[in-house]
């Protein structure tokens, strides 16, 4: 069932939390299934364990610096190998930029679970990003399959099953030799990653140790990449394009960036005195819509939806088992909200009932489920997006018409584009 709407989504999500914060492994295909009931990581695991291994996953991503500003100097050294390696040599010429930022924020994830960030000319970390991209497009496609399961079978891969179990194939042992790399060489007196601290848990607290194990430790490894990778990078990947579109936006981007901060390096805090600038990075997850259907959920029990919309009196039960998805234009593209809500018009953050408006660009989703690097992606947005426009401008190729419609997989991303960055 797709619920949509915000007071349905708040009513269903926050205030009957208690009955829809579950996932359910079978919410997957069959071979995704199979892996997930024996390694649920994060996503998969049913309460109490998604509780337990969230909490975790939480307060670990916070010692790391998630949304504090000691992960500051870390993100910013990505930004800066990121402009000296993709975008210095190639100023002034057309680049895709999707290919390459997904690696940045990649690393971003791999300075918090493994302590070191990748070389980009690392051939492997490379292939390892395009399988999970493979993944993610594949996972999507895939859907068809759990509820055709012979159509898998089918000659050929129109359900993209096969290209999902290859790319499987590369990223879970990667995570599994990384997951062993890490517990040759644990320190219980220098746990400084994500990684160590999971498997010193497992170690410490043997309650847990049927939940702690070295394939929740990859596969929650796997997920933060697959939810923090792709996710945030589509979003500056729109950001540019919207730039690109809107060219009299970014000049008065540059002119804020110019009047407040000059030629010095931005600093998070900087948000508060940047509004124009943050009002742009608001209505690029607003009107980029970056995870349109969410994440699946599933009711515990029966439930019974007793409301209004637009004056049509609603009463649904829904039983137990039902599987929800949440259509996030319906919250994120509501026009009683969002006046021309088709349209970019970061000013709307800026005039009239903001606070309204902020608390309904709902992009990270919302309720005990809602997403656990919220702090981390409102933080890559604002230094990568504030750097970039401080130092370039952006545009497309002479004669090439911007392209806003989005390529819908788990992830709503922008059709292939380049863009061309010039020093300003
Ligand atoms: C612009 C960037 C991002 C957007 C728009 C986004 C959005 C979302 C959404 C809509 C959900 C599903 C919520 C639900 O089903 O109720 C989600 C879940 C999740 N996100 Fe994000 N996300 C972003 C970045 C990140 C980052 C950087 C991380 C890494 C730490 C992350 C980790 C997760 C995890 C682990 C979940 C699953 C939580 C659970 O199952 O309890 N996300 N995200």
């Amino acid at each position: 069932v797709v619920i949509c709407g915000y007071e349905i989504v708040h009513e269903i999500l926050c205030k009957s939390a208690n009955v829809s914060s579950n996932r359910k492994a079978d919410s997957m295909p069959k071979h995704h299934s199979e892996i997930a009931e024996a390694t649920p990581g994060i996503f998969w695991a049913e309460y109490p364990h998604w509780k337990t291994l969230r909490s975790f996953a939480l307060s670990t991503l916070r010692e790391e610096g998630m949304g504090k500003s000691h992960l500051e100097p870390r993100i910013m050294h990505e930004i800066h190998a990121y402009i000296d390696h993709f975008i210095t040599p190639h100023v002034g010429q057309p680049i895709n930029l999707s290919d390459s930022i997904m690696l940045a924020t990649a690393n971003v994830m791999s300075s918090m679970i493994h302590g070191h960030r990748k070389d980009y000319t690392d051939a492997f970390f490379k292939l390892w990003m395009k399988q999970f991209r493979v993944s993610l497009e594949a996972t999507t496609k895939a859907a068809i399959a759990r509820n055709i399961p012979f159509a898998a079978y089918f000659p050929g891969d129109f359900t993209g099953v096969k290209a999902d179990i290859k790319a499987g194939e590369v990223t879970i042992p990667e995570a599994m030799r990384q997951v062993e790399a890490h517990k040759a060489n644990l320190d219980p007196n220098n746990l400084v990653t994500y990684i160590d601290k999971f498997l010193y848990h497992a170690q410490e607290k043997k309650d847990d140790e049927n939940l702690f194990t070295d394939g929740n430790a990859g596969m929650s490894m796997l997920q933060l990449y697959a939810a923090g990778t792709e996710t945030t990078s589509t979003a500056l990947t729109w950001a540019m394009l919207y730039m690109c579109a809107h060219p009299d936006v970014q000049v008065k981007v540059q002119e804020e960036i110019d009047n407040v901060l000059g030629t010095n390096e931005v600093r998070y805090q900087d948000r508060f005195t940047l509004p124009y600038t943050e009002a742009v990075i608001l209505e690029t997850l607003r009107l980029g819509n970056i995870v349109p259907m969410a994440l699946p959920h599933t009711l515990e029990e029966e439930y019974t939806i007793d409301g209004e919309i637009h004056l049509i009196v609603i009463l649904q039960t829904l039983p137990a088992g039902c599987e929800l998805m949440i259509n996030m234009a319906s919250i994120l593209w509501d026009e009683e909200v969002f006046e021309e809500p088709n349209k970019f018009k970061p000013e709307r953050y800026l005039n009239g009932d903001v606070t309204l408006k902020k608390t309904r660009t709902l992009a990270f989703g919302t309720g005990r489920r809602a997403c656990l690097g919220e702090g981390l992606a409102r933080m890559e947005l604002s230094l990568f997006f504030t750097t970039f426009m401080q130092r370039f401008k952006v545009s497309l190729p002479t004669g090439h018409i911007p392209n806003l419609d989005g390529v819908c997989s788990i992830v709503n991303a922008p059709a292939k584009f380049t863009v061309i960055f010039t020093e300003r």
